[in-house]
């Protein structure tokens, strides 16, 4: 199907010793985006990605994968990931080729046009045939990559990516998953605490603490008509200006309301022909930034 959700969580929690690490995610992430899992430290992003690929059991609901069930046709589900959730398994004293050769051998169906293809979308074709224990971390993570996608899965698992990169290293990661989103069709799924890395890095995010979902935001949409911001109106006669605009609510001077751009002068307009003073026009949209810190008291972004 075009549209099927390549990750669909359906109710999932999971407990342990009673305690819930995660509850209730419910969540559809569409084919090929990047998309972020955000949420302080302890949140249960990394729970939750161990369900998703099978190293950890799904208390309640369940997960699909491309549409099969992570609990009931597990090898099918786990058919679609690449994965990086502990540190890929690499051996240091073997170049970066050597390493994808040897991974290669125990999947199979992988050809040497399929590795050298892989190399490319990673960025590493100048180094692959140097030792790993030459790369730099950002080096080995590409390796990583490379070694999850080598079998063309629908779908790319990614446990806070960013940890230990440097700036350069972070701006490398941004732009070639965003390049494997597009020449490989592949939907990345990555987790972080880092607000600043996921607005630069994602399609959409997904904020998660204390183990619920708080809210799933789309980062990629273009102010047009059909986006609605909040915005406030601040004038005389609040009560009469709620009257005068359906929808709106009262904050203290200000009405409140959520229109298109194309409608602010319009709505204004209305007011002053209706006699009403209007002292300011104010977006009041929360932003992703505003929502994440009343979320985690003001300490969790970096
Ligand atoms: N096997 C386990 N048994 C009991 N508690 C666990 C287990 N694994 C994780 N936890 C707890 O579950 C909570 C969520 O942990 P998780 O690792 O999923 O968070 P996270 O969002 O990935 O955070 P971090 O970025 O710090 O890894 C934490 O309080 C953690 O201590």
């Amino acid at each position: 199907m075009q549209n099927e959700p390549v990750v669909r969580l359906q109710g999932v929690s999971k407990i342990i010793s009673s305690r819930s690490l995660v509850s209730d995610l419910t969540l559809d992430i569409s084919p090929g985006q990047v998309f972020g899992f955000l949420g302080p430290n302890g949140a249960g992003k990394t729970t939750t990605i161990r369900m998703m690929v099978g190293l950890m059991s799904i208390s309640k609901g369940d997960i699909l994968i491309s549409g099969h069930s992570v609990k009931t046709d597990f090898e099918k589900a786990i058919a679609e990931v690449g994965a990086i959730v502990e540190n890929p398994e690499m051996y240091k004293f073997l170049t970066g080729y050597q390493n994808l050769v040897h991974f290669a051998r125990m999947s199979p169906g992988i050809t040497k046009e399929r590795i050298a293809e892989t190399i490319e979308r990673v960025g590493l074709t100048a180094r692959i045939h140097d030792k790993v224990k030459t790369y730099s971390l950002g080096m080995r993570q590409r390796l990583g990559v490379a070694q999850a996608i080598l079998h063309k899965p629908k779908l790319l698992v990614l446990d806070e990516p960013t940890n230990g990169l440097d700036p350069q290293g972070i701006r490398e990661l941004r732009d070639y998953l965003r390049q494997l989103t597009q020449e490989e069709g592949i939907t990345v799924f990555v987790s972080s605490h880092l607000l600043s890395e996921m607005e630069l890095m994602c399609d959409t995010v997904a904020i998660i603490q204390n183990g619920k979902l708080i809210d799933v935001r789309n980062l990629r949409q273009e102010a047009g008509a059909d986006v609605l911001i909040e915005v406030a109106f601040e004038v005389n006669d609040a009560q009469r200006a709620a009257e005068l605009i359906p929808g709106a609510t009262i904050q203290g001077s200000n009405i409140v309301v959520s229109v298109s751009r194309e409608q602010i002068p319009e709505l204004n307009a209305r007011l002053v022909h209706e006699g009403l003073q209007v002292y300011g026009i104010r977006n009041v949209t929360h932003t992703l930034e505003d929502q994440f810190l009343q979320m985690t008291g003001g300490g969790g972004i970096g």
